[in-house]
């Protein structure tokens, strides 16, 4: 599902019209229609329309125009409609018709009586910080979803005042339950603070063909796309068929990342996973990861070259490595890194194991110069916020804000590397910039230990031969799926997920994703 531009969807939009005569009426007759359909299908538990008391908020452009479609479809079905025109201060009643009342205090009633009251002011054309009288009544009704949390709200395209292109918002722009949006996501909805005020989302066709949106370099991943990335699972294979993989992970203060990342890496069904470990924490791991198999490093105060030589000398036949998490900062422990990856360039495509680097990885990596020009080909690195300033020397990097986005396009085509830079709603860009952002997941998953899951997973897409974007990106859905399941599972809320709790989800994620809504 390709996320779009406020500019992209008007250049959208003039073409539909040019090449397919799809006129701006029509396309507004799809939206409401669809937006109506949605509604029906998504946002009534009970499904059912008749008797619902539903207020419109409609504005002076074409998403007032959408709202009006929307409305006329659900009277069909027996909904309760009211109307109020914005910039005419009018309220039109169903069932009493008296278009030129100007009944202020009807208004209020009807907001206190509302069921579902729903955002056609503004879309994609706001130009300018909001009128006093509109922040005025978008306040009275963030005033009664406070008083009756019963009541619903639901925009059309975006929440009024939101900024499509940056999620900026205006003070007076409220949040939403739902936000449906038309044709595709704007990308402002996966940057904060907008990404607060969308509440669920849904996407209504408006009829769009789908060679227009070819162009289009920015997806949101969804499950339906993670589905078909999905390695095949012939009956006739075996653990050889999957793969392996190999985890330079795992430290002492920090046993238990490469426990988490090899299980993930499992969890996606990868064949076989090996930890290298020294002898001195092998016992911690023995017992706890029964099956996991190892390779047996030298201790940490060996010589860099012979721990080196002992990972090398093992790593013929694996189909991915991962480097990084719990790893530690040591110089030695940096040179083992350096030694390996020369030995990865070395070696040729067919043979070479995918890469993918995190955490303490990324640390090392970031002391050194240039150090990009060190990693093999298609390399997979997944910095959060805090390593990927370090990797930019010094850089401070948003959590959430737009800038991180621009940022991302551009290491990634500078470092030539699949780049997943972490956070809620993670970006994905690959070295020739086509872009992925992950909307899904909660809070919960901010705690420590989730991303050395989300690394093994990817690891372990790579070794079943899944492409290096893809598997990073299939990783990203699938972690944040497996992280709302245990939500859902488990009844808690944004607090209390520990990193092993994902575990035994992400297998469900793999096989939900055969039917995702989107
Ligand atoms: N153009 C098309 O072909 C389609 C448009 N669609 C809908 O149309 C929307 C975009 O339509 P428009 O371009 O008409 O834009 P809007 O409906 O978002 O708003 C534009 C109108 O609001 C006024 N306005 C702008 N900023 C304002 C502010 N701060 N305070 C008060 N008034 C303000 C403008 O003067 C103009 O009259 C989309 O969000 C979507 O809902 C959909 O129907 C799909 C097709
Ligand atoms: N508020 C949030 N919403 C959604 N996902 C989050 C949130 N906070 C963190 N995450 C995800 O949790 C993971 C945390 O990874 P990271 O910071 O590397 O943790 P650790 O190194 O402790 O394992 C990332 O995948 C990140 O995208
Ligand atoms: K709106």
């Amino acid at each position: 599902m390709h996320i779009v531009t406020i500019s992209e969807m008007k250049e959208l939009e003039t073409r539909a019209d040019k090449e397919y005569g799809l006129t701006s009426e029509i396309l507004m007759s799809n939206a409401g229609r669809s937006a109506a359909e949605l509604f029906e299908a998504n946002l009534l538990p009970t499904h059912k329309l008749k008797g619902l008391k539903v207020l419109f908020l409609i504005g002076p452009g074409n998403n007032g125009g959408d709202g009006l479609v929307m409305a006329s479809h659900l009277e069909k079905e027996g909904a309760l409609i009211s109307l109020y025109y914005w910039k005419e201060h009018k309220l039109v009643v169903q069932g009493t018709r008296r278009p030129d009342e100007v009944v202020d205090e009807t208004l209020a009633e009807q907001i206190q009586r509302a069921d579902y009251i729903i955002d056609a002011l503004l879309g994609t054309g706001r130009s300018r910080p909001l009128p006093d009288d509109m922040r005025a009544l978008l306040a009275r009704v963030k005033d009664e979803r406070a008083r009756r949390a019963d009541l619903r709200l639901v925009a059309i395209d975006l929440p009024t005042g939101l900024n499509a292109d940056t999620g900026e918002v205006d003070p007076g722009s409220i949040a939403m339950d739902t936000t449906i949006t038309l044709a595709c996501p704007k990308q402002g909805f996966f940057f904060f603070p907008g990404r607060d005020y969308i509440g669920d989302l849904e996407v209504g066709d408006i009829g769009l063909p789908a060679a227009l949106e070819s162009q289009l370099q920015t997806d949101m991943l969804t499950g339906q796309q993670v589905h078909k990335l999905l390695p095949e699972r012939p009956l006739n294979s075996n653990k050889g068929t999957f793969g392996k993989v190999m985890l330079l992970c795992g430290s002492l203060p920090y046993p238990g990342s490469a426990y988490l990342a090899g299980s993930s890496a499992a969890r996606v069904g990868a064949g076989l996973i090996t930890l290298a470990v020294t002898e001195k924490m092998l016992s911690f791991y023995a017992s706890s990861f029964h099956e996991a198999t190892f390779t047996i490093l030298p201790e940490e105060n060996a010589e860099s070259y012979e721990r080196a030589k002992a990972l090398i000398d093992k790593l013929e036949g694996y189909k991915a490595l991962l480097i990084g998490p719990g790893l530690g900062q040591s110089s030695n422990t940096r040179e083992v890194i350096l030694q390996v990856l020369e030995h990865l360039r070395s070696l040729p495509d067919e043979t070479r194991p995918h890469l993918v680097i995190d955490a303490d990885g990324l640390n090392n990596l970031s002391a050194l110069e240039r150090w990009w020009t060190l990693l093999p080909k298609d390399t997979v690195i997944t910095p959060h916020p805090g390593e990927m300033g370090r990797l930019c020397k010094g850089v401070k990097v948003s959590g959430g804000n737009i800038e991180r986005l621009e940022l991302a396009r551009t290491k990634a085509r500078e470092w030539q590397v699949n780049l997943l830079l972490k956070g809620s709603c993670t970006i994905l860009v690959d070295p020739e910039g086509r872009t992925r952002i992950n909307w899904w997941g909660n809070p919960a998953l901010a705690t420590a230990g989730t991303g050395d899951v989300l690394a093994g997973m990817i690891s372990g897409f790579l070794a079943q031969g899944v492409q290096p974007f893809d598997a990073a990106s299939a990783a990203v859905y699938l972690h944040t799926a497996a992280a709302d399941l245990v939500n859902q599972n488990m009844h808690i809320g944004r607090a209390g997920l520990l990193a092993s709790d994902l575990l035994p989800n992400i297998p469900i994620s793999l096989v939900d994703t055969a039917h995702a809504k989107m």
